[in-house]
């Protein structure tokens, strides 16, 4: 079997992979059963970095990170990446930096890590490139010689063409993207979004799963990225972090129903519109006030952009007036923590909650959906409230489906929720536990290889006769 290499801007953990979640493990076990590569970023920045990967063995795979000079890191990761392509691609042309510097700081990124992996590869690696931080990277590599089969995987959605369009440099990122053999998306929608942008705007041909535009033919398919269901419903069951954090959650909260939202702090949640639906749910419903008790873990991130610490400010302001207005000495409508949580104990803040609310207002799959689901009790599990706008909604048409903006909407859907008989919760449950189950992250990550391992030995037969 050919050496698997995959680049992704985070690398790791590897010896810590279970603790940090499924797509870890899911990446570790391809790479350790195939001798494997993971390259990337190392997380630091160094004045004087230079065109240089340090190599590490870490049981039995090689992990291999570069460091960013400041303003190679400014201009790539929170320049480009998250204040130019994550803010677009989740349709937020509002909050979208268009600075060429940006652009420029992102090409000559991916230049550099194309350049320092190339002397690395060998002929028969397969390479599997993951997110909006490399789009332009399998392009590099192609002018570089490379050959081998490299796939490619978005884990953010896909924009509208119109959306994209506003990007003043698309074409020469859509075309970039040809350079590799598969392209994968987290839902149908995103494969679509895109086969219409290169049909409409760049008058390529679609045909099945291939399109065919700049002189390359791409496979696209939907892949949606799943958890380690099995692993994580054991855990929530029978970790004793998991437990502990279950006693903690349940002890004195009576007979109050516990609502819990686990996050990223990052505008695309919808964060602050959870909080209006809320605030609306206790004023709409005087009944709630005192039986609900609502707990948002939002786990700080990207802290230099500047658009997520307003976000953070914003945040504090309306999770003060609820509390303001509604608590009593007695009762703290929401608790909200900006600390991040250990998954284990996730895995017991989430079986322990009546509802999980998940309501972004844009998000390629959201996992929180899938984990909060996996964690619960069987016997008796709990509701799951989830945005239409997630990529996990067209796999778990069984939560209760809500529109994130719609305030009035999703205070009904928490009413809904409280009230919802135990046989109605066990069979929601059960559907979508069957799916979880069937689409976890080892079934994701097996069908984007053997598909990308298919396309290209057809590509390399067709190539020879
Ligand atoms: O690396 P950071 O800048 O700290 O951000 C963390 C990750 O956020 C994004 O996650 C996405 O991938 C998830 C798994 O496929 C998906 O469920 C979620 O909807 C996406 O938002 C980002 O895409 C990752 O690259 C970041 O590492
Ligand atoms: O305090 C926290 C908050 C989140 N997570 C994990 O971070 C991931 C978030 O993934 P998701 O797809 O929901 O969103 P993303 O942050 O990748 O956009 C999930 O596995 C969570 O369990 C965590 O371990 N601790």
């Amino acid at each position: 079997m050919s050496r698997l290499v995959v680049v992704s801007n985070r690398v790791g953990p590897v010896k810590d992979a279970a603790r940090a979640g499924g797509l870890a493990v899911a990446l570790v076990d391809a790479l350790r059963a195939r001798g494997g590569l993971w390259y990337g970023w190392s997380g630091k920045t160094d004045k004087r970095a230079v065109d240089y990967a340090s190599i590490e063995d870490a049981e039995s795979l090689s992990l291999a990170t570069v460091d960013l000079t400041p303003e190679e890191y400014e201009d790539y990761y929170n320049g480009f990446a998250n204040r130019c392509l994550w803010p677009l691609f989740h349709y937020r042309i509002d909050l979208t930096a268009f600075d060429r510097r940006y652009y420029e700081g992102y090409r000559r990124v991916n230049a550099k890590f194309a350049r320092v992996l190339y002397p690395l590869l060998r002929a028969d690696d397969t390479i599997w490139v993951h997110d909006y931080h490399f789009l332009a990277f399998g392009n590099e590599l192609r002018q570089m010689g490379a050959e081998q089969p490299i796939g490619f995987f978005l884990h953010i959605p896909f924009p509208a063409r119109e959306v994209l369009a506003a990007l003043p440099h698309h074409d020469a990122m859509v075309r970039g993207l040809f350079a590799y053999d598969v392209l994968g998306f987290q839902t149908e929608q995103d494969c679509e979004r895109f086969r219409d942008y290169v049909v409409r705007e760049a008058h390529g041909i679609a045909n099945g799963d291939k399109l065919h535009c700049f002189g390359r033919t791409v496979t696209i398919r939907a892949f949606p990225i799943g958890i380690d269901t099995e692993g994580f419903a054991d855990i929530a069951a029978n970790d004793k972090d998991a437990r502990r954090q279950f006693d903690k959650v349940t002890k004195g909260l009576g007979d109050r129903t516990q609502i819990v939202g686990v996050d990223r702090l990052d505008y695309t949640k919808g964060i602050a519109e959870r909080f209006q639906a809320y605030e609306r749910l206790l004023q709409e419903y005087p009944d709630t006030r005192r039986e609900v008790s609502y707990l948002q873990i939002a786990a700080a991130s990207r802290g230099e952009v500047l658009e997520y610490r307003q976000m953070r400010e914003e945040l504090d302001g309306l999770s003060g007036h609820i509390n303001g207005t509604f608590g009593d000495f007695d009762w703290t409508p929401l608790r909200y923590l900006n600390k991040p949580l250990p998954r284990r104990a996730l895995a017991g803040l989430y079986r322990a909650s009546k509802i999980g609310l998940v309501t972004p207002l844009r998000d390629g799959m959201n996992l929180v959906a899938k984990e909060y689901v996996a964690a619960q009790d069987p016997e008796d599990p709990g509701v799951l409230i989830l945005s239409r706008f997630a990529g996990a909604s067209y796999q778990m048409p069984e939560a209760v489906i809500v529109n994130p903006y719609d305030s009035k909407g999703v205070a009904d859907a928490l009413q809904i929720a409280r009230y919802m008989s135990l046989q109605e919760r066990r069979e929601r449950f059960e559907a979508l536990m069957k799916r979880l189950r069937a689409e976890d992250v080892a079934q994701w990550r097996d069908d984007f290889m053997s598909t990308l391992a298919t396309v290209t030995r057809r590509r390399t037969i067709s190539a020879v006769s």
